[in-house]
């Protein structure tokens, strides 16, 4: 498969070194760092780009992939007010989009968890639930695009709650989202509930960036095959 990586950072990178050792050719790297633009020869004739670059950049990343038709899988967070109009794209325009606010395997699998707990949750009001998010200190957005999806699966499954904040619970239908940064930490995710008697904590901790970054190119092989709108449940079969 020949693949357009948009933004050659951190993931960008290893991305990279994945794709080429499951025998794929990386086609263009369109960065602003490594002096290919939207003019790089190889973006039109590839089969699929992965773009994970910047919460302001994203969109109009996209709209320069879909220009040549190119089906985009996205990682990049802290855009998803304009999904509507990429939906749109894929059902009016025949374009193919997959957006994960994580590609790793195991937090989806995490991701699972969280929903089924919650369900449990719903009929347990002595309960309050908070989560915290840690990062690396390069990190553009708050919270994570990744604490933003288990709080809402949290909100779907639990009546009592229907907002999450930042750092601060100021309403008993609140759930308080705590970000912190921190040196190099690829991700790490924990939802806690107390009531007055006891805790209950889930907790996913990536190691490294290569469960994001594999899972990417997992979800590029995919996209490449298939069309619309695609999302880690497609591909997983959750
Ligand atoms: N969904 C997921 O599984 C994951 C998502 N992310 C998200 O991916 C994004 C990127 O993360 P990292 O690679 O760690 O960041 P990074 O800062 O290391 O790399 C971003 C790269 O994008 C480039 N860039 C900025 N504007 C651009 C543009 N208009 N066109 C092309 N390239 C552009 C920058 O020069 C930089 O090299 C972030 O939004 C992060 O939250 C990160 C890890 C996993
Ligand atoms: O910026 C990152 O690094 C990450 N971003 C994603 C998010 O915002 O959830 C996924 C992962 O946690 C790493």
């Amino acid at each position: 498969m020949r693949i357009a990586l948009i933004g050659y950072g951190k993931m960008g990178k290893t991305i990279e070194k994945i794709a080429e050792s499951r025998g794929h050719e990386v086609v263009a790297r369109i960065d602003p760092f490594s002096g290919e633009d939207f003019s790089a020869p190889g973006l039109p004739t590839a089969d699929v780009a992965i773009e994970f670059t910047m919460p302001d950049a994203a969109y109009n990343n996209y709209m320069e992939c879909f220009k040549h038709n190119v089906p985009v899988v996205s990682g990049t967070t802290g855009w998803l007010d304009k999904l509507p109009a990429i939906k749109e794209k894929c059902k009016n325009e025949g374009q193919t989009f997959f957006y994960a606010s994580n590609f790793s395997v195991g937090v989806n699998i995490f991701f699972e968890l969280n929903r089924h707990l919650a369900k449990l949750m719903n009929t347990q009001d002595s309960y309050n639930v908070e989560m915290t998010e840690v990062h690396h200190t390069q990190k553009l957005d708050a919270p994570s695009g990744t604490a933003i999806s288990l709080a809402e699966d949290i909100i779907e499954n639990i009546d009592r709650k229907k907002k999450w904040e930042l750092d601060q619970q100021t309403s008993n239908d609140a759930i308080k989202i705590k970000a912190e940064r921190e040196g190099d930490v690829p991700g790490i995710h924990t939802i806690k509930y107390e009531s007055e008697v006891d805790e209950i904590i889930i907790h996913h901790s990536a190691k490294t960036r290569q469960g994001f970054a594999l899972g990417a190119v997992l979800a590029a092989e995919f996209a490449a095959k298939n069309k619309g709108f695609l999302t880690m449940k497609d591909m997983l079969k959750f």
